[in-house]
C-alpha cells in the first residue's frame, strides 16, 4: 500500500461502514404505527439518516401529519426499544469493508467511528456485526452536546485516537459540513444515503467502492 498522510481515518457508521436502512425503516415504521401513523418506504427512510435519530424521528412523524400531537420522547423511546432488539436482523457492512479496514490497521492507521447514531446503539450495531474491535474509538450522536455538523464530534475523535492528523470517510452532508468545520479533508462514499447526489456534496473525492480508499486516501496528500 502507498503510504497514507495521516495517522487517524474516522469513519462515519449509516451509509458508510454498514448498510443498515432496512432495520432502520422496520423500527421507524414500529413507532408510527404506535401512534398510528402509516409506514413510510425504504427510499423516504434513507434520506431521513445521517442527522441524528431524533431529527430523523421528528421527520418522520411530520411526513404523516401535523407534529402537535406527536409526543417526539416518547416516539423516541418506542423507537430505541424495537431497533435495540432489531439491530442487525438484515443490516452488513458494504462490501470490502472488514478487509479495508484491517488493510489501513495494518499499516498502523488508528481507526474510530464518528455518528451521529446514539453512541450505545452504535457501539451495539458494531459488535453485532463483528466490527466493534477494529476502533480505537467510538463517538455517537449523543456522546458530546452536539453531533455532526457540529466540529466537536471530529475533534474529540482525533483527541480519543491519540492525537494527529486525521481524515475523515463519510456519506452525506452531514459529513462533509463536519469535516469542513473540523478543518479535516473527507472522502465520500456514493452508496450511501445523502440527500444530494455524491459528487455535488463537495468532498474531497468520491468513492463507490471501499476497496478504492486506501490508494484515495494515499493520494490526498496532507
Ligand atoms: O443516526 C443517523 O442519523 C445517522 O448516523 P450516521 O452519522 O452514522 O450516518
Ligand atoms: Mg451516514
Amino acid at each position: 500500500m502507498q503510504p497514507i498522510a495521516y495517522d487517524i481515518i474516522g469513519f462515519d457508521l449509516d451509509g458508510t461502514l454498514v448498510d443498515t436502512s432496512e432495520d432502520i425503516m422496520a423500527a421507524v415504521n414500529h413507532a408510527l404505527a404506535d401512534i398510528g401513523r402509516g409506514p413510510l418506504d425504504r427510499a423516504t427512510v434513507e434520506h431521513l439518516i445521517g442527522g441524528g435519530t431524533v431529527r430523523m424521528l421528528t421527520r418522520a412523524a411530520q411526513r404523516g401529519g401535523s407534529l402537535d400531537d406527536v409526543d417526539i420522547d416518547a416516539l423516541h423511546e418506542r423507537f430505541r426499544d424495537y431497533y435495540k432488539a432489531h439491530i442487525a436482523v438484515h443490516s452488513h457492512p458494504y462490501p470490502g469493508v472488514a478487509e479495508t479496514l484491517d488493510a489501513l490497521r495494518d499499516v498502523g492507521l488508528t481507526l474510530g467511528v464518528a455518528t451521529n447514531k446514539g453512541e450505545a446503539m452504535a457501539d451495539r450495531l458494531l459488535s453485532a456485526i463483528g466490527l466493534r474491535d477494529r476502533f480505537a474509538c467510538l463517538i455517537g450522536g449523543d456522546t458530546l452536546a452536539h453531533g455532526k455538523p457540529h466540529p466537536a464530534m471530529l475533534e474529540e475523535l482525533t483527541r480519543r485516537c491519540g492525537g494527529g492528523r486525521t481524515a475523515y470517510v463519510g456519506d452525506s452532508e452531514y459529513d462533509v459540513q463536519a469535516a469542513r468545520n473540523a478543518g479535516v479533508p473527507v472522502v465520500v462514499m456514493s452508496f450511501g444515503y445523502a440527500n444530494l447526489p455524491a459528487l455535488d456534496l463537495g468532498a474531497d473525492a468520491v468513492l463507490d467502492r471501499f476497496d478504492e480508499l486506501p490508494g484515495r486516501l494515499a493520494r490526498l496528500g496532507g
